[in-house]
């Protein structure tokens, strides 16, 4: 998100999360304007801050300023890392690229969260979600790669992940997200989520710390 606009209409469909690229991309925003943005959020949406191989400490700076609740990492960041970033944030979240090399595990990082992504994040390319090698990680995971407001909810019901993100699929172009498609991804997601997951589910993403002390 890089509009007032854009976090308002994501807040009002209903978002658990938004999200701001700190990562090099067009998408990027400084940590000031972040701070702005995460300003209009209310409490029960979780403000995620996106990097990929930066400065432990960088990444605790962009994440005081802009006063993020949720930091994920997706690049080659290791268990050093990770371990710097955990007492910084109530999520972490560890982004793995699919197919991978390895089985997708859960909590080998000390992570809250996995996403599983597309091997180019933000591209808004998808994975093949019917690889006869799909293994779900463990707990609850996030499905993100190309998904848009036409396929988020074949996604969902055919891979039942905890939740999923979106960055090109409401965009109009390359950047600009557009709010029309972003009501509509929600929509379409929302909807496949209440009738897959029953009361079981929790509801929302875990809280900031900060406003968890409230
Ligand atoms: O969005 C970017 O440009 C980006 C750049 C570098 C690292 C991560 C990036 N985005 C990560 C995301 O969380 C995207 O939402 C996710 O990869 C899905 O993207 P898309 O396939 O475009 O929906």
């Amino acid at each position: 998100m890089r509009t007032a606009e854009d976090v308002d209409t994501a807040v009002r469909h209903g978002a658990d999360a938004v999200g701001f690229v700190f990562a090099d991309s067009p998408r990027q925003v400084s940590a000031e304007t972040a701070r702005d943005l995460v300003r209009r959020v209310p409490d029960h949406v979780v403000t995620v801050g996106v990097f990929r191989n930066q400065d432990v400490t960088a990444v605790r700076d962009c994440a005081r300023t802009a006063g993020l609740g949720a930091i994920q990492l997706h690049g080659d960041e290791g268990p050093e890392q990770y371990a710097a970033l955990r007492s910084e944030t109530r999520t972490l979240i560890r982004s793995l690229a699919f197919p991978a090399q390895q089985p997708l595990r859960h909590g080998e990082f000390g992570e809250d969260l996995v996403l599983v992504d597309a091997p180019v994040p933000g591209s808004g390319r998808a994975w093949d979600w019917d690889t006869a090698g799909f293994a779900p990680p463990s707990g609850r995971w996030l499905l993100a790669g190309g998904l848009t407001p036409d396929n988020v909810a074949e996604a969902v019901r055919v891979l039942t992940p905890w939740g999923v993100d979106v960055s090109s699929g409401v965009e109009s172009r390359r950047g600009v997200k557009s709010p029309a498609l972003i009501e509509a991804f929600i929509k379409a997601a929302a909807a496949l989520g209440r009738v897959l997951a029953g009361p079981a589910r929790p509801a929302r993403l875990p809280r900031p710390p900060e406003a968890a002390a409230r």
